[in-house]
């Protein structure tokens, strides 16, 4: 006779060998069913989750390698576009330094997700971040990651794949291509930080000679179109462009036309503010293709040594500590290497006020395929100006005869007559400014406030000096220990002096690129 614990054993094993049965009855059911139902009916019939209702997910990290991830570029911009529709509690915005309030843009916060439908399946995106030890990446975090987690039901698989994946990526280069504004990055505690690029000069807009102007535009052009010969000879496509001349003579405007030419970013690297070679090399490797690299007054920029934050880091924290210096022959080393090879379509801008101050490695043949000289303001410049500003046009302004006279004499920077030039609305007035500019220059008579060069020297002390002019005409050479006020840049301690100038292009290897 069997004992109660023996028969309760018994009735368990029954009972687990029905669900076991049940369960796999209802999965061979569901296999043979399967072939003809679909696969929510299925569900719905069994009232188990179909095998396609098991979520999918694919990651997307920020990084792939050293480089940053495309995909992962594409997926933050595409997302953006979502928010602002999306029910989504907590997300950031921000503005671009410079940037209108119409161009706040969204981004999500790490933990938030945001859904997506596409033909109608849903998709949910979800931002998270890991790694930089809590500090975050505004802390200075270097190692803080995010990552974007795709998920789906698995059904959409292929559909995901096939075709929203690369309906995204179409959609954002669509996006970038149509509203393409060029950004600038200048370079903060080993990251590339972007602002928008608020410069537009162009071309158009920007005066100078008109043959420099065509001949610029020519080489670039002409490097933009050629990837299949690059390719065939195996050379990195890239071009290098030094550009040199008095302050205010339009330098940083030609860099910003030669961006909007291109529509290429601008990164905006300050030499004095890298640590090491190390992050130098991150942060060239870390550049995208079609950009700029622009190192301005490198004649300066390569004098200084790396600098030792006396408050510590962003977070407050000391920063490692600085030993080494960037020097001039490690960043040309490392901008024929590895930044040369590490990219395409890449442009290599260095300015200078002080050409005869820079060293001959970067003056040697084959080093800057192009040196560009921007002077002090011709007359045919000055009309470009005039046409610009105030849409005086020809030859018949009462005033220009005396003023092509005196631009022969003095010397004047661009600058310094845009800003006459905008002084007023009335067209007659600003020309009459601009000769009385000049007639003072000439007499030595001009008085000191309100120019472009004293207002560029605000934070500094400046003295003029008496100066015999090359051609005899008056005026005063400034020495002046200030900032530097780059349309580009954030102000950094430099010295400048206005010289002597003079116009034109020494184009290196036009044609033999
Ligand atoms: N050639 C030019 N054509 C039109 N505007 C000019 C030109 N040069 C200078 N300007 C005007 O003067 C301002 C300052 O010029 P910019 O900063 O480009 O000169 P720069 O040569 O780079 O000077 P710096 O050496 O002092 O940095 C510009 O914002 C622009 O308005």
């Amino acid at each position: 006779m069997a004992s109660p614990n023996s028969e309760a054993l018994e009735r368990y094993k029954n009972a687990i060998t029905a669900a076991s049965s049940v369960v796999g009855a209802a999965m061979l059911l569901r296999r043979i069913v399967a072939d003809v139902l679909p696969d929510t009916a299925l569900g719905a019939l069994l009232l188990l989750p179909p095998p396609s209702s098991r979520r999918h997910c694919v990651v997307i990290e920020e990084f792939d390698g050293a480089f940053y991830n495309r995909v992962f570029l594409a997926a933050k911009a595409y997302v953006s576009t979502l928010l602002a529709a999306a029910p989504v509690p907590l997300m950031k915005a921000s503005l671009p330094r410079g940037a209108g309030a119409e161009q706040i843009t969204l981004a999500m916060r790490p933990g938030t997700a945001v859904v997506d439908v596409f033909d109608g399946a849903e998709l949910t995106w979800r931002l998270s971040s890991h790694g930089g030890g809590g500090g975050g990446r505004r802390q200075g975090g270097d190692d803080a990651r995010e990552v974007f987690k795709l998920s789906f039901d698995g059904r959409h698989k292929d559909m995901v794949l096939g075709a929203y994946l690369p309906a995204v990526m179409a959609r954002v280069a669509a996006m970038s291509q149509g509203q393409r504004q060029a950004k600038l990055y200048s370079n903060e505690w080993g990251k590339w930080r972007p602002v928008r690029l608020r410069n537009a000069s162009t071309f158009a807009t920007l005066a100078m000679d008109a043959a420099l102007r065509e001949a610029v535009v020519d080489d670039l052009d002409r490097f933009l179109g050629r990837k299949e010969y690059y390719e065939r000879t195996g050379r990195a496509w890239k071009r290098g462009y030094l550009i040199h001349g008095p302050p205010g003579t339009g330098k940083s405007s030609l860099v910003a036309a030669i961006s909007n030419h291109l529509r290429f970013d601008v990164y905006d690297l300050e030499l004095g503010g890298v640590r090491s070679n190390t992050e130098l090399r991150k942060l060239l490797i870390r550049m995208k293709n079609r950009s700029i690299l622009l190192i301005e007054d490198v004649d300066c920029a390569v004098v200084a040594a790396p600098r030792r934050e006396p408050h510590g880091g962003p977070d407050g924290s000391n920063p490692p500590s600085v030993n080494r210096k960037v020097t001039l022959s490690g960043l040309l080393n490392m901008v024929d290497g590895l930044w040369s090879s590490s990219g395409h379509e890449r442009i290599l801008i260095f300015t200078t006020t002080h050409v005869d101050r820079l060293d001959q490695a970067l003056l040697r043949p084959g080093r800057m395929d192009m040196h560009v000289h921007m002077g002090y303001l011709g007359f045919g410049a000055f009309r470009e100006l005039a046409a610009t500003y105030h849409g005086v046009a020809g030859d018949d302004h009462p005033l220009f005869p005396e003023i092509e006279a005196l631009l022969r004499e003095v010397e004047v920077a661009p600058a310094e007559v845009a800003e006459r030039l905008l002084m007023t609305d009335d067209a007659g007035a600003a020309i009459e400014m601009v000769a009385k500019l000049l007639r003072d220059r000439k007499a030595g008579t001009e008085e000191d406030g309100g120019g472009y060069v004293s207002q560029k020297l605000h934070a500094g002390t400046w003295r003029r000096h008496p100066r015999a002019s090359r051609r005899g005409g008056g005026g005063g050479a400034v020495v002046a220990t200030t900032t530097r006020r780059g349309v580009f840049g954030d102000e950094i301690g430099m010295e400048i002096s206005h010289g002597q100038g003079r116009r034109g292009v020494r184009g290196r290897g036009r044609g033999r690129r």
